[in-house]
């Protein structure tokens, strides 16, 4: 069924929004008038981040620095920022490599930063949000990738660990609908971000290849349509054309509140599964290429 999720005067907690994707979703949720907050490790950043929105808006964001990793710092911030109505939680790392060159720690800080932490930052918020006074539907936004949806070369951990929030999201969502608080899942492609600038230094050629087969997008792009989504209670929240393609394949079974969606879903999952194969060929091919040469 539709909802709709007011953002204005509303209290939106976002964790990672001191750069990025975050920090843009916090310029948007601010220009639309909520009241915002911010979590992320370092507090220069963070204070950065504050300045910017101070200068573009007049208005003050509160800042907490806190790593997910650390259940008792989040509950802390969570509790001093008071009852949240919008959780986006977006903190996520992603150094790309190949399974067999990667170490063991550099997988279990991505399943810890991007899996663990989210469930560490929907622990400490869920008091709040089930017993909030205000009886207007609340939102629990967890930002995937398209690396959430299809497996990538070079993304074992990450993909692993995207795909986790998948699982999170649509078990929750069971759990909290009698509460009113509706689940998001955002599945952006590349997306021009200051995190984005450091793994192109050291991402694999082929997970290169494969990512260039998707758009890259401007931050600004992904936080409208991320707040316009969770504005619209959207279940999944998917970026052009070739996300939209992606979003049918691996519509899998999460739900869907969108009847004109459902339509798409069932009309075309032959096709889209066609598409799919032709894709992952392509990619196979281009992977036993490579690896000839
Ligand atoms: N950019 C892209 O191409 C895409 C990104 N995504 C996802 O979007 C999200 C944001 O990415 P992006 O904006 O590029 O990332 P950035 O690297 O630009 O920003 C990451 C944010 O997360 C915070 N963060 C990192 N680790 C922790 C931690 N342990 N505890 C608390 N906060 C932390 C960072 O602050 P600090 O370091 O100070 O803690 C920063 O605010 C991630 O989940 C990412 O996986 C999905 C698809 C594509
Ligand atoms: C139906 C078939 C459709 C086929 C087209 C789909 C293309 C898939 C490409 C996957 C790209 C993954 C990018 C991950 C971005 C990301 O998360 C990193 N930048 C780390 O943040």
């Amino acid at each position: 069924q539709p909802v709709s999720i007011p953002i204005k005067g509303r209290h939106v907690f976002i964790t990672g929004g001191s750069s990025g994707i975050g920090l843009a979703l916090a310029h948007k949720a601010v220009s639309e008038g909520a009241r915002v907050s911010l979590l992320a490790r370092s507090l220069s950043k963070l204070e950065e981040a504050k300045k910017s929105l101070h200068l573009a808006y007049g208005v003050d964001v509160g800042i907490f620095a806190a790593d997910v990793r650390d259940y008792d710092a989040v509950k802390r911030a969570v509790v001093e920022a008071g009852p949240v109505d919008v959780l986006v939680v977006n903190q996520g790392i992603f150094v790309p490599q190949e399974l067999k060159k990667q170490d063991l720690d550099e997988v279990k800080l991505m399943i810890d930063v991007n899996l663990v932490g989210s469930f560490n930052v929907v622990k400490a918020a869920l008091p709040s949000m089930k017993g909030r006074k205000d009886s207007r539907p609340a939102s629990i936004a967890l930002m995937s990738s398209q690396a959430g949806q299809v497996g990538i070369y070079g993304y074992s951990a990450y993909s692993a660990s995207k795909f986790g929030l998948r699982g999170l999201a649509e078990a929750l969502q069971q759990e909290l609908i009698s509460d009113n608080i509706h689940i998001s899942v955002i599945y952006p492609p590349d997306t021009e971000t200051p995190g984005l600038e450091e793994e192109r230094k050291i991402r694999p050629k082929m997970t290169d290849m494969i990512a260039g087969s998707g758009s890259v997008l401007k931050a600004e792009e992904v936080a409208k349509k991320t707040l316009d989504g969770i504005k619209s209670g959207r279940f999944s929240i998917s970026f052009r054309l070739e996300g939209q393609m992606l979003a049918i394949a691996a519509a899998g079974a999460s739900p869907q509140r969108s009847f004109l969606i459902a339509f798409f879903e069932v009309a075309f999952a032959g096709v889209s599964r066609i598409v799919t194969l032709l894709f992952l060929s392509n990619v196979y091919r281009s992977i036993t290429k490579s690896h000839a040469n």
